[in-house]
């Protein structure tokens, strides 16, 4: 059997720049244009490394599936160092399995209804600072919410705003910079810088954050996530490895967790002020809802069943997540030759899901690169035509915080559509590597809305 058809590009680097200044345009046209000259399956070199990669839904499904079998996860070298390779994403086997149920567990739709009410604290106390700035910035809005939002879950009251706070964030944004960098460690790289601000990131989460006594009855996501990964060690696990192990645990989970979130925050804010049509819709329903608290002699509040109704908001975050796509591809790699669709996947290879691809695909969606809503309108009463939707992966590593991300940016939605309009200042261009990004960061004039009964 043969290698899939493709191109290798240049020595030791293959296509990466190809690819990073296809991601950096407002359009990129990597994928779509190898899939014209080489078919959905073809090879390349990417990152340093060998690279089939898989465009097609069923394909990229396969592949995902099959985690932890012919297939592990097979992250690049500068993600591995970033993250660790003792992070969620990066580890495989029974470390991977007992860490990623507990992570599930905290997360199951039990805890997040009792999690409402603080990310809508930590969102009204975002929102009601916009008064006072003008323009919002609402990148940096964004993030820091998102950020205090898994900050809260993980960390619990012990990491509030503040210098620590700040300082935590600017060093995430430097290791997700440099997670897709060429592994060099030379001063002033991408990749040394996200080293050294992950160093940072440990020392002041445990010099700062973790040794402060967490308050009574709160829970302490960190002590219990080691004690729990020690009862599951084999016998002679050292204190360091469990150390090492729940240091790339929380990175992993709380970049994961939070520059996702934000920047479909950023891109919804986005396509709603793009289309007026959807903001009204948005409005129609988050009013529908507040009204309904009202007749209900209801608290002004929201709750998990508030939440439940936001049916055409699943839509706007679902259509945000489709055009705007955090994490374009999914990292896998070869443990033996696989012989797939009559060509071979040589052992050792990555194994690259093109999941971005798959959304842009006019085969599954019709003007794709049109922003609607609607489109995912029938999906839940049509489930055997529903289109591909792999924003948040699949297989046995499918996100364990999809929930929460939907809940956040539900409740985000929510307040911002009801208690403001707004005017993008304008001028910004979208980029998508290593996440989507608006250049300015979307600037936005805020004036308080008043709501009619
Ligand atoms: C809109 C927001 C989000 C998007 C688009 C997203 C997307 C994804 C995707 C595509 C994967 C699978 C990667 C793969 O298969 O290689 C994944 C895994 C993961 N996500 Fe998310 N995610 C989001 C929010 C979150 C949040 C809020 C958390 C925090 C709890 C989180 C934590 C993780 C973790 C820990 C994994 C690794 C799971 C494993 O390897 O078993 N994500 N995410």
């Amino acid at each position: 059997q043969q290698l899939p058809p493709g191109s290798m590009g240049l020595p030791l680097i293959g296509e990466t720049l190809y690819y990073i200044r296809s991601m950096k345009t407002s359009k990129p046209t990597f994928m779509a244009d190898h899939r014209k000259k080489f078919g959905d399956i073809f090879k390349t070199k990417l990152m340093g490394t060998l690279c089939i990669i898989m465009t097609k839904p069923d394909f990229i499904k396969w592949v995902l599936a099959h985690d932890g079998k012919e297939i592990i996860t097979g992250y690049p070298k500068s993600f591995k160092n970033v993250i660790g390779g003792d992070s969620t994403l990066n580890s495989v086997g029974a470390r991977w399995k007992s860490a990623r149920k507990f992570l599930v567990n905290s997360l199951r739709t039990e805890r997040l209804r009792t999690r409402v009410s603080v990310v809508e604290d930590l969102i009204l106390e975002c929102l009601d600072s916009w008064q006072n700035k003008d323009p919002v910035n609402v990148r940096e809005e964004t993030k820091s919410l998102a950020f205090n939002a898994i900050a809260q879950i993980l960390l619990g009251s012990r990491l509030q705003s503040g210098p620590i706070n700040d300082a935590l964030r600017k060093d995430f944004f430097l290791m997700c910079e440099g997670l897709f960098a060429i592994p060099i460690k030379l001063p002033g790289t991408k990749f040394s810088n996200a080293l050294q601000a992950r160093a940072r990131i440990i020392e002041k989460l445990e010099r700062d954050v973790v040794s402060k006594p967490q308050p009574e009855n709160d829970e302490d996501y960190y002590a219990d996530y080691m004690e729990h990964m020690r009862q599951e060690s084999l016998p002679g696990t050292t204190e360091e490895k469990l150390l090492e192990e729940t240091r790339c645990h929380m990175l992993g989970t709380m970049l994961a967790g939070h520059e996702t979130a934000a920047c479909t925050m950023l891109f919804a804010v986005k396509y709603i002020s793009e289309h007026p049509n959807v903001l009204a819709e948005l409005q129609a329903e988050h009013e529908g809802i507040i009204r309904a608290c009202k007749i209900g002699g209801g608290e002004s509040r929201l709750n998990w069943d508030d939440y439940r109704k936001m049916h055409f908001t699943q839509h706007v975050i679902s259509e945000t997540l489709r055009l705007c796509n955090p994490i374009s591809l999914a990292w896998r790699q070869a443990v033996e030759d696989i012989s797939f669709h009559g060509y071979v996947v040589p052992k050792g290879w990555k194994v690259v899901c093109a999941l971005r691809e798959v959304h842009h695909d006019p085969a599954y969606y019709e003007n794709p690169e049109q922003f609607n809503p609607w489109r995912h309108d029938n999906e839940s009463d049509n489930r055997a035509n529903k289109p591909p939707f792999l924003a948040f992966g699949g297989g046995p590593r499918y996100c364990p915080g999809a929930d929460l991300a939907r809940l956040e940016i539900s409740l985000f939605l929510h307040h911002l559509v009801t208690k403001y309009d707004w005017e993008l200042c304008g001028g910004d261009k979208a980029s998508y590597f290593p996440l989507p990004k608006l250049s300015k960061g979307l600037q936005i004039h805020v004036h308080k809305r008043v709501l009619v009964d």
